[in-house]
C-alpha cells in the first residue's frame, strides 16, 4: 500500500496579509494588525513534522500542477476565474469574494497550484500509482462555491479535482466526506444536483457560513438524498464524531458505492482550534481515518485522497495530520500526540445524549439514499 503525499513551497507564500485577521486594522477601534488566520504557519509545521518524523521517507511524493482554466470553469464561473485572475495582477492583489478572504499579488497562481494539486493527487489515486493520498494545499476550497470565493478559499479544490476526474472519465460516482469542522458550503453548492456525487458535510452546528448546513439541506432533483450533513452541537468530541462515522458516513458510503472517497480535511474541529469549539483529538482524527480506510477497502479498492482545508493551531495541526498520515500509509513514527493526555482527559470527550439525538436525525434521513 503506497501513500502519496503532495506539498510545494509555494502554497507558504500565499499571501493572506496581516490587517485582515478577520477583521481589518483599525486602531481607532483597538484593532492591531494581525497576523491572518488563515496563515502558513499551520501548514508548513505539519509538513515540517512529516519531514522531521521520518515519516515522508514512506510516502510517494507527488508535484502539484496549476489548475488550467478549462479545469477551473468545470467547477467556477468563467467571471469568477476571470475576477481572481484580474486582482492577482494588482501590486496589493485582492480578495476571493466575501473581504474576509485576501490574497497578494500572484494569488491566483497559487490557488490555482491548489486546484491542481488536488487534480495530481487524485489522478495518483485513480491510476493506482497510490492507493490513498494527502494533499496538504493552500489557500483552502471548501467554501468557494461555483460564483465566487469566501471563507479563506478561492478556488473549489476537491471540487474542481472530482470534475476533472469525472470529465476524463477517470470516475463518475465519488463520494466527499468533509471534516472541516464549518460547512462544505462550496463543494455542497457544486454537486447539489448530481446524483453521482455524494457529499457529507460533518461540522459544528451553524458556525460557517451563516445558516448553512442543516440537515434539511439534502440536495435537489435526481440528486435529493445525495446530500448529508450533520450539523453537531458545540462541545461534541471523539466520541460523537466516532458515532457519526459509525452511522451516518460509512453506512451511507456503503449504500451510495462510490469509485473514490474524496475527504476535505479541515483540522479545526480540534480541541486546540480557535475558530471553532469542537474537542476532536489526533488519535480521533486518526480513527476517523481507519474508518473510512475500511469502507473505501471494501467499496472501491481502498481509493481515498484528502484536500487540506482549515486548521488553525499551529501546535495542534501538526499531531492531527500526522496521525492522519500514520493511518493513511501504515508506517507508525512513534511519536506521541503530547496533548492527547489533556484534550481526551475533557469531561465531554463520550457521545453525550444531546449530540446522539442530532445523529439519529441525521442517520434517519441518510436512510433514503440506501
Ligand atoms: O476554516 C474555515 C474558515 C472559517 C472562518 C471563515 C470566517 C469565519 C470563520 N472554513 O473551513
Ligand atoms: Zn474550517
Amino acid at each position: 500500500m503506497a501513500t502519496g503525499y503532495l506539498w510545494h513551497e509555494l502554497f507558504g507564500w500565499h499571501d493572506t496579509g496581516t490587517n485582515t485577521g478577520l477583521f481589518g486594522s483599525n486602531p481607532a477601534a483597538g484593532l492591531q494588525p494581525l497576523q491572518h488566520f488563515e496563515n502558513a504557519e499551520t501548514k508548513t509545521r505539519m509538513n515540517s513534522l512529516v519531514g522531521a518524523s521520518g515519516l515522508l521517507e514512506h510516502l510517494v511524493p507527488l508535484a502539484p500542477r496549476p489548475a488550467t482554466d478549462e479545469e477551473l470553469q468545470r467547477v467556477h464561473r468563467a467571471a469568477h476565474v476571470q475576477r481572481i485572475r484580474e486582482e492577482s495582477a494588482l501590486p496589493k492583489g485582492g480578495d476571493a469574494g466575501d473581504g474576509l478572504s485576501p490574497f497578494g499579488h500572484g494569488g491566483f497562481e497559487i490557488a490555482a497550484l491548489a486546484a491542481g494539486g488536488a487534480i495530481v493527487a487524485a489522478e495518483a489515486v485513480m491510476s493506482g500509482q497510490v492507493t490513498n493520498a494527502y494533499a496538504l494545499i493552500r489557500p483552502p476550497g471548501h467554501h468557494a462555491t461555483p460564483e465566487t470565493g469566501m471563507g479563506f478559499c478561492i478556488f473549489s479544490n476537491l471540487a474542481v479535482a472530482a470534475r476533472h476526474l469525472q470529465a476524463t472519465g477517470q470516475a463518475s460516482r465519488i463520494a466527499v466526506v468533509d471534516w472541516d469542522v464549518h460547512h462544505g458550503n462550496g463543494t455542497q453548492a457544486t454537486f447539489w444536483e448530481d446524483p453521482e456525487v455524494l457529499t457529507i458535510s460533518v461540522h459544528q452546528d451553524n458556525v460557517f457560513p451563516p445558516d448553512s448546513g442543516a440537515l434539511d439541506e439534502q440536495g435537489a432533483g435526481a440528486a435529493a438524498g445525495t446530500a448529508i450533513n450533520v450539523p453537531l452541537p458545540a462541545g461534541s468530541g471523539v466520541g460523537a464524531y466516532l458515532d457519526v462515522f459509525t452511522r451516518v458516513v460509512v453506512p451511507a458510503l456503503d449504500a451510495f458505492g462510490p469509485e473514490i472517497v474524496l475527504v476535505a480535511s479541515g483540522f479545526d474541529a480540534s480541541a486546540a482550534d480557535p475558530l471553532a469549539r469542537q474537542m476532536m483529538t489526533a488519535n480521533g482524527y486518526r480513527q476517523l481515518t481507519e474508518l473510512l480506510m475500511d469502507a473505501a477497502n471494501r467499496l472501491c479498492d481502498g481509493r481515498l485522497m484528502m484536500t487540506h482545508e482549515g486548521g488553525y493551531s499551529p501546535a495542534y495541526v501538526p499531531f492531527c495530520g500526522l496521525a492522519v498520515l500514520e493511518a493513511l500509509s501504515g508506517h507508525q513514527t512513534g511519536i506521541e500526540d503530547p496533548f492527547d493526555p489533556i484534550f481526551s482527559g475533557f469531561a465531554g470527550q463520550e457521545l453525550q445524549p444531546h449530540q446522539a439525538e442530532v445523529i439519529d436525525a441525521a442517520a434517519a434521513l441518510a436512510q433514503q439514499l440506501a
